[in-house]
């Protein structure tokens, strides 16, 4: 489906922004991740399989690592998403970097904007329609999030190996696991990256580590909407292992 240029049927469609501009360091040494493969298929295209999925995203923006938009555009046009609209930008130094240049690619009309991890190719499509909904039923930016099941401290950290000491112990039924896509109204999220690139140039910001991070800086209202286990992140090299075996079985019992 593409994107229909009625401002009427426009209106019902999302674009998802897909940062996948990192080197995936903690995944152990290897191509950048996104560009790994999960089933014989690269993680990144499982990603954008993953949105395509949804009939609420005529558009995704991948934004690829800067010596890798041709590599990676070929990749994505040889794995055909019929109906879609996918468009390859250069990424940035971080990931907040790389999404900024990816939204810079939506077309301005577009009111519904998603922000998804390459690194999350095992997203449930019911996920992301989720979010899409939040955000068509009001809500100015959503995150899906799951229950914690490990209790958290906070500690004073360490970086030389000696015993961290604990801070406290936040109460876990308040905690989530936020995962993505996050789901924005358009020109919320564009005026909140803008003002972090002005605002982090005068130096006086640390870094936000998910988009509505920085809705929240900025005095916007993030709200929760069900995450699911399967779209976790691929992270570290366990997180392969999991993946592997998630899409094994849902190759056995669902044919994808
Ligand atoms: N400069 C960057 C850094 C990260 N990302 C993307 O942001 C997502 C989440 O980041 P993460 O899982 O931390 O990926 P990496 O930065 O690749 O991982 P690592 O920190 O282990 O290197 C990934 O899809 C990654 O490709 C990006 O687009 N541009
Ligand atoms: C955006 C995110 O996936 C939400 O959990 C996460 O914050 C990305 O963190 P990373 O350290 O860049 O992987």
């Amino acid at each position: 489906m593409a994107i229909p240029t009625s401002p009427k049927e426009r209106n019902l469609n999302a674009a998802a922004v897909v940062p996948a501009a990192g080197r995936g360091e903690r995944l152990g040494p290897g191509a950048p991740k996104a560009l790994r493969e999960l089933g014989g298929v690269p993680i990144l295209v499982h990603a954008v399989r993953a949105l395509a999925r949804s009939r609420a995203v005529g558009l995704v923006v991948v934004a690829a690592p800067p010596d890798g938009v041709a590599e990676v555009a070929a990749l994505l046009a040889d794995h055909g998403l019929p109906g879609k609209d996918v468009r390859v930008v250069a990424g940035g130094p971080t990931r907040q970097d790389s999404v900024r240049l990816g939204l810079a690619a939506v077309p301005e009309d577009v009111p519904v904007v998603l922000v998804h991890d390459a690194a999350r190719p095992l997203v449930p499509v019911e996920v992301v329609d989720a979010v899409v909904a939040a955000v068509r039923a009001g809500a100015e930016a959503v995150v899906p999030a799951v229950p914690l099941a490990d209790t958290v401290k906070r500690v004073e950290p360490h970086s030389d190996g000696t015993p961290e000491p604990v801070l406290d112990t936040p109460e876990r039924s308040s905690l989530r696991a936020v995962q993505t896509p996050q789901g924005f109204r358009r020109e919320v999220l564009a005026a909140v990256h803008q003002r972090a690139v002005t605002e982090e140039s005068a130096g006086a910001l640390p870094p936000v580590t998910d988009d509505a991070g920085l809705v929240e800086r900025f005095g916007g209202h993030v709200v929760v909407v069900p995450g699911h286990e399967e779209a976790f992140k691929v992270t570290r090299p366990l997180d392969l292992v999991l993946a592997e075996a998630v899409l094994a079985r849902r190759r056995a019992t669902d044919g994808f």
